[in-house]
C-alpha cells in the first residue's frame, strides 16, 4: 500500500493505493472473499463502517436468534463449523465462528470507515473509493485507489421503515426488528408487530415467551413451513428433492408437508400465496417462514393475527377492516434493503434497487473489475458461492500478471548485466 496525506487541525485527507481489490463490508460475504484471496496470495483491503466484523449479527439482531438453516448450509468457504456446534448454531456461536474465521485467515478490516462513494475512473482505469471516519471532532477522509472493487455491503444494509399514516403521532415506543433485543422490556404490554416474515414471527414468539401480548400484521400472504419434517430439516429435504424432481413438484410436496404438520392456517388469518414457496423464493426472493413455534402460539391465541394497517392514532391503530385496537408499542419487522445505490456510482451492473441486474449465478461479476458478493437472496450459501467464484477469477489474473512481472524483471536484470 502507498499513502499520500494532507492535514489540518480538525480534518485530514489521505490517498491510499491498494495493490489488489478493495472489499466494502466485513460481514460474512466480505470475510469469505478475503479468506479465499488470502489462500491464493492476493492482497486486499476490507473497509467496514462499523467497529467490528459481522455488525449485522453483532449489533442488529435479537438475543435468541439462531441460524434457521442447518449449519452445513451456513458455513463459509475453507473452514467448517466446529463439530461440537449444534445443527442450528446460536447467534453467539455464529459470531464466534466468524471471529475465528477472520483470525485464522488474518483478515484485518479497516473499521469505522464508511464508504461514501465509489466511482470507476475511465482515464486511469481504476476505482476511486472514498470513505469518511469521524473520531471526536476529527474527520478523516480517505480515498482508496485500486483496479478491483468488491461490493459486500449486503442485502440487509438498511432497515425498511414504512410510511404509515399517523405513525409519527403514535405515543408508544416504536422500534425496528433490527433494534429489538428481547421481550423482557415488553412484559404485559400490547405490542403490534408489523410484518410476518421470519423476523415478525420470531419477534412475536419471543414476546409471548416474555409475557407480552403481541398482534402480528399480515397485510398480504406468506408461506409458513415447519423448520423440520419427521426430524429432518425441511430446507435440506427440499434441496435433496430438487436434485431429482422439478421445482413445481417439490413445491407441491412442501405444501403437503406443511398441511400435514401445521394444518390449514387460513382460518387464523394466514393466507398462502398462489405461487409455491420455492417458486416464489426464486422469482421474487421472498423467503418462506421456517416456523419454530410461532404457529402454535397463533393457534392457541397467544399471538393475534390482524390485517393491514389503515392508520395510527396516539395509543391505537385502525386496521383495513375498520377495527381499532389499543397498542402500547410497535415493532416494525418490515425488512431490509441494500444501500448500494447511495454510494456506488455505476448503473450497468447494479440496478437501482441495489441488487445486481443479473440473476444468480450470474450476478457476481460486472465490468471494469467490479464484483458483488452476497446479493443472491440465497443467504450464506449464496455468499460462499459468489466468494469462491470471485477469488478464482481474480487470482487467475493476479497469478498471470505476477508471472509476467517476474519474467520482465528477470530479462531486465539480464539486460542490465550484459551492458557491463
Ligand atoms: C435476522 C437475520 C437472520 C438471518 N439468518 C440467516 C440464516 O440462518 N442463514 C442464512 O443463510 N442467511 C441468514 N440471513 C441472511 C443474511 O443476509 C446473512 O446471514 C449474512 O449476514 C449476509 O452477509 P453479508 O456479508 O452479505 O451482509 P452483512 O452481514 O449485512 O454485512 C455487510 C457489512 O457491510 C457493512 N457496510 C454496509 N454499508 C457500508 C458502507 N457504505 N461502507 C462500509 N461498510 C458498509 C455493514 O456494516 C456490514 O458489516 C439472515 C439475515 C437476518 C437479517
Ligand atoms: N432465524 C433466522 O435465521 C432468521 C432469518 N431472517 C432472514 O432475514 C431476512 C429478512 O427477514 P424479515 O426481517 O422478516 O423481512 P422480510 O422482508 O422477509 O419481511 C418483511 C415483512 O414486512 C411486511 N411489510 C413491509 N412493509 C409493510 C407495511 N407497510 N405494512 C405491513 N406489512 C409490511 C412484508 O409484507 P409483504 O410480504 O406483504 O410485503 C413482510 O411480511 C430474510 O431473508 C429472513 O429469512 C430473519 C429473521 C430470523
Ligand atoms: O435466511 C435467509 O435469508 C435465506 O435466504 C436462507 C435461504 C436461502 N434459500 C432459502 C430457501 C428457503 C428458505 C430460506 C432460504
Amino acid at each position: 500500500m502507498f499513502h499520500v496525506s494532507e492535514n489540518d487541525d480538525s480534518s485530514s485527507r489521505r490517498c491510499v493505493w491498494v495493490n489488489g481489490p478493495v472489499i466494502v463490508g466485513a460481514g460474512p460475504s466480505g470475510l469469505a472473499v478475503g479468506a479465499c484471496l488470502k489462500e491464493q496470495g492476493v492482497p486486499f483491503v476490507v473497509l467496514e463502517r462499523a467497529d467490528c466484523i459481522a455488525s449485522l449479527w453483532q449489533k442488529r439482531t435479537y438475543d435468541r436468534l439462531k441460524l434457521h438453516l442447518p449449519k452445513q448450509f451456513c458455513q463459509l468457504p475453507k473452514m467448517p463449523f466446529p463439530e461440537e456446534y449444534p445443527e442450528y448454531p446460536t447467534k453467539k456461536q455464529f459470531i464466534t465462528y466468524l471471529e475465528n474465521y477472520a483470525n485464522h485467515f488474518d483478515i484485518k478490516p479497516r473499521f469505522n470507515e464508511c464508504v461514501q462513494s465509489a466511482k470507476y475512473d475511465e482515464t486511469c482505469g481504476l476505482w476511486r473509493v472514498k470513505t469518511v471516519s469521524t473520531s471526536g471532532t476529527t474527520r478523516t477522509e480517505v480515498e482508496y485507489i485500486g483496479r478491483w472493487l468488491v461490493v459486500a455491503t449486503g442485502e440487509n444494509a438498511e432497515s425498511v421503515m414504512p410510511e404509515i399514516e399517523g405513525l409519527s403521532e403514535f405515543k408508544g415506543h416504536i422500534t425496528h426488528a433490527s433494534e429489538y433485543k428481547s421481550g423482557e422490556d415488553y412484559q404485559g404490554k400490547r405490542v403490534l408487530v408489523v410484518g410476518c416474515g421470519n423476523s415478525g414471527m420470531e419477534v412475536c414468539l419471543d414476546l409471548c415467551n416474555h409475557n407480552a401480548i403481541p398482534s402480528m400484521v399480515v397485510r398480504s400472504s406468506v408461506h409458513v413451513l415447519p423448520r423440520e419434517f419427521l426430524g429432518k430439516s425441511t430446507f435440506e429435504l427440499a434441496m435433496t428433492l430438487m436434485r431429482w424432481l422439478p421445482l413445481w413438484l417439490v413445491d407441491k410436496f412442501m405444501l403437503l408437508m406443511a398441511w400435514l404438520v401445521l394444518g390449514n392456517m387460513e382460518k387464523y388469518g394466514i393466507k398462502r400465496p398462489d405461487m409455491g414457496p420455492l417458486a416464489l423464493k426464486n422469482m421474487a426472493g421472498k423467503t418462506p417462514v421456517l416456523d419454530i413455534g410461532a404457529l402454535k402460539k397463533i393457534k392457541s391465541g397467544d399471538i393475534t393475527v390482524v390485517p393491514g394497517i389503515k392508520r395510527f392514532f396516539n395509543h391505537s391503530v385502525e386496521l383495513v377492516n375498520g377495527e381499532i385496537i389499543d397498542v402500547d408499542a410497535v415493532v416494525l419487522a418490515t425488512g431490509y434493503r441494500s444501500n448500494v445505490p447511495s454510494w456506488l456510482k455505476e448503473n450497468d451492473f447494479f440496478s437501482n434497487n441495489g441488487y445486481p441486474k443479473a440473476q444468480f449465478p450470474h450476478g457476481w461479476k460486472g465490468q471494469s473489475g467490479l464484483y458483488a458478493v452476497g446479493f443472491t437472496k440465497r443467504g450464506l450459501s449464496g455468499a460462499s458461492a459468489d466468494a469462491t467464484r470471485i477469488s478464482q477469477d481474480m487470482s487467475k489474473v493476479w497469478k498471470e500478471e505476477t508471472k509476467l512481472v517476474q519474467q520482465k524483471t528477470k530479462s531486465g536484470h539480464r539486460r542490465c548485466i550484459s551492458q557491463f
